[in-house]
């Protein structure tokens, strides 16, 4: 595997306050590759902000090391007492790699959009000319041309964070770290920011870290998700992975609120069918990955085992070309039929969860 651009190893964070000590991150190692989507998904509180700050060392971290780009920005072996830091003028000019945007876009209110774009290049050492034609070229690219003399009073939500992009990018950063930044918007707002992320992600190779507390942004772009809580990584894996395989509780909540099933089951369950459930049916989800969706697997269930299936919800999300579906499912038919269509359905890898009724399977 190829070297990851950023190498955060054994990462802790504490705070020392006057009576007691609040660890916002313990020892947390997250390796992240080139041209990532790298998503980080937790409640608020749970160290992520803290984790992301420690990638460009505006957070210095207790103990750990971290290496962005093959450089040591910092590493502290907590054991030893062993400390290496970056020089401030080094890490000046390499946190201009690192661009970063933020729920509330951090615009200067009293400088037009073309103004924040180019205060970013303040340190360049382009001609007033070349600035001019970089700072134009970013606004094409997030498509705010137009917008050039307004100033951030005069934008929508979506528009100041397009800015707050473009000013992120006015120094060809290699890694875009996105705190929240879709946290404010409305949902369509945020799928128009989401979509720029990843065509910025793709077009320039631009690896993006993202935090956030909603599954559904990151189910959108990432390629990779990390759940976090109380200060730790308790679940990671691709996005696939994640959402088709969730191991802890955490992450499954997660999951169903930006898939919503867990609306769907709410709902479903006041339908007549499902409230007075028949003896003879159970109500279940029937959560399926790839290529079973291919297969006529309800038909057979009445086929093969004389069980009829009712489906009262379905849903199917493709992630990273995959389908993966979820389906709210009646069966109903003899206990033993039933037990052996279940039996069937896991045969062809349909996982299958009973949500009501069934209590003679
Ligand atoms: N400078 C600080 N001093 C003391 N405690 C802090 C500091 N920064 C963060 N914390 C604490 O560390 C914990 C993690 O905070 P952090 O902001 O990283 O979480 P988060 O997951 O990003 O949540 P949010 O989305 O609400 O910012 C919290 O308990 C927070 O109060």
């Amino acid at each position: 595997m190829s070297e990851p651009i950023i190498a955060l190893d054994n990462i802790t964070v504490s705070f020392k306050q006057k009576k007691r000590t609040i660890t916002a991150v313990n020892n947390v190692s997250v390796h992240i590759e080139r041209g990532d989507v790298y998503g980080i998904v937790g409640y608020s509180g749970a160290g992520k902000s803290t984790l992301v700050r420690v990638i460009n060392l505006l957070q210095e971290p207790t103990s750990g090391s971290v290496v962005v780009n093959g450089t040591t920005f910092f590493k502290h072996d907590a054991n030893t007492n062993d400390k290496i830091r970056i020089k401030n003028n080094d890490l000046r000019l390499r946190r201009q790699k690192i661009g970063m945007i933020f729920q509330h876009f951090n615009l200067l209110n009293e400088r037009t959009v073309t103004e924040n774009v180019a205060f970013a290049l303040e340190h360049s050492k382009l001609s007033s000319k070349e600035k001019a034609q970089k700072v134009a070229d970013l606004l094409a690219l997030v498509d705010l041309s137009d917008r050039a003399d307004n100033y951030p009073s005069q934008l929508s939500g979506g528009q100041k964070q397009r800015v707050a992009i473009a000013r992120a990018l006015a120094n060809d950063p290699e890694i875009l770290i996105s705190d929240e930044a879709t946290s404010a918007l409305d949902p369509k707002t945020t799928n128009q920011i989401l979509a720029l992320l990843k065509s910025l992600n793709q077009k320039l190779g631009l690896t993006v870290v993202l935090i956030t507390h909603e599954m559904q942004a990151v189910k959108e772009i990432a390629n990779k998700v990390a759940v976090m809580q109380d200060g730790e990584i308790i679940e990671r894996g691709s996005l696939l992975e994640i959402f088709a395989q969730p191991k802890e509780q955490l992450t499954r909540e997660f999951i169903e609120t930006a898939t919503n099933i867990d609306k769907a089951i709410e709902t479903v369950g006041h339908q007549p069918i499902v409230h007075n459930l028949a003896e003879n049916a159970v109500f279940v989800r029937l959560s399926y990955v790839g290529k079973t969706t291919d297969q006529p697997l309800i038909t057979r269930l009445f086929r093969d085992f004389n069980v009829t299936a009712n489906i009262l919800y379905g849903n199917i999300e493709v992630l990273q070309g995959t389908p993966v579906g979820s389906l709210l499912v009646i069966l109903q038919g003899t206990p033993q039929a039933i037990t052996n269509a279940i039996a069937a359905l896991n045969d062809n890898e349909v996982d299958v969860e009973k949500i009501k009724g069934g209590q003679s399977l």
